[in-house]
């Protein structure tokens, strides 16, 4: 598994007092750690994807309200509280798609109430512990998601992938990759082909980086080969995280999901969502009620990416064509007119020119 594991995405030093984070935004060119001691520095590490994926948004919330409450010296709890909410409120503003940072703030926050009774050591201690916790629980599921996923999936499969929904998405391990971690591990040799995932390129960026530093068969594609891999038969499942599953099981997702869910479907493989139960809002009845953030246009329309934005050496797949199959083309025009399905007919005639 080379050392991926050992590199930690999220953690809180108290002797510091500070939110310690890979900042996800070097990778893949370098691996910088970053201490972030003030709520805005946390919001805006959050914002920018400096630390991203939705379980790994939750850990560094709880975290991050837990870093930022040591250092509050105050005795009463009204006061201790009201800073806390204002913390916990100022953080929940960064990013609204990902259910996993309200759900651990808001649990940090019915853990801290419980103890209401007690003294300021108590409040910042069961803090510390409960975003612990979050963290444990967080892990573990992670490994559970690894368990069921891999059970589905065979030695030697193609799988395809959409964003980064792995070790660097959570506290450890990962989601949708978590079943390729467990399968490496058991000699699976599972081949993954990785979208790039436009415009923030977490596929190239984070995905390729991981699977390739753990020594998973990995090969970089762009989001507009997904078509032609699954067409040339390469791919036998599709593996991607979530960020919010509704109570019907609509799944919100790094934007592209849901075409690569539509191409999955057309050519007859397996479309797995992986995540773990903190990412599911009972909340929201369906896809319809969860908010999609929107993000500034230059990252879409500047070249931001103009250093490497993958790792050294990762196999690339670059076609420059593909076939789109008949059954998908309304019309064909030509300066003879218009030819509607079935082709062969018409096509055949303008071509004989038997008219
Ligand atoms: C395991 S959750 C990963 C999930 O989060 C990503 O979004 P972002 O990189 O913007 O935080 C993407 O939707 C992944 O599937």
């Amino acid at each position: 598994m080379g050392n991926l594991f050992t590199m930690l995405t999220v953690w809180a030093d108290y002797g510091q007092n500070a939110l310690v984070i890979l900042d996800q935004t070097c990778l893949p060119n370098r691996e910088v750690y970053l201490a972030l001691k003030t709520a805005e520095e946390i919001w805006e590490a959050i914002y920018s994807l400096k630390v991203r994926g939705a379980p790994a948004i939750g850990v560094a919330a709880a975290y991050g309200v837990a870093v930022l409450m040591q250092g509050v010296e105050v005795t009463d709890f009204e006061s201790f509280y009201r800073e806390f909410v204002k913390v916990k409120k100022y953080l929940e503003s960064s990013r609204p798609t990902a259910v996993n940072l309200f759900m651990a703030l808001d649990r940090m926050e019915a853990r801290l109430l419980r103890h209401r009774g007690e003294g300021v050591k108590d409040w910042k201690r069961v803090l510390r512990e409960e975003a612990e916790a979050i963290r444990e629980e967080d892990a573990a599921a992670c490994k559970r998601i690894g368990e069921w996923g891999v059970s589905l999936l065979r030695p030697g499969m193609g799988l395809l992938t959409h964003c980064n929904a792995g070790h660097l998405a959570v506290s450890e391990y990962g989601t949708a990759l978590a079943p390729v971690y467990l399968g490496q591990e058991r000699g699976y040799a599972f081949s993954v082909f990785a979208d790039e995932t436009r415009p923030l390129l977490q596929g190239a960026r984070l995905t390729a980086y991981e699977l390739q530093k753990a020594g998973v068969d990995v090969t970089l594609i762009c989001d507009n080969m997904a078509s032609t891999v699954m067409k040339q038969g390469r791919v036998q499942a599709v593996l991607v995280g979530c960020d919010r599953v509704a109570a019907n099981g609509d799944t919100a997702n790094k934007i592209g999901t849901s075409g690569v869910a539509v191409l999955a479907k057309y050519y007859g493989i397996p479309f797995y969502v992986l995540g773990p139960t903190s990412t599911i809002d009972m909340g929201c009845p369906t896809g319809e009620q969860i908010e999609i953030e929107e993000r500034a246009r230059e990252e879409v329309t500047e070249k931001w990416y103009a250093r490497r934005m993958a790792p050294e050496g990762v196999k690339v797949y670059n076609p420059a064509f593909d076939v789109t199959s008949a059954d998908l083309i309304t019309a064909i025009i030509t300066e003879r007119g218009i030819a509607y399905p079935p082709f062969g007919g018409t096509l055949r005639m303008w071509k004989e020119k038997t008219f």
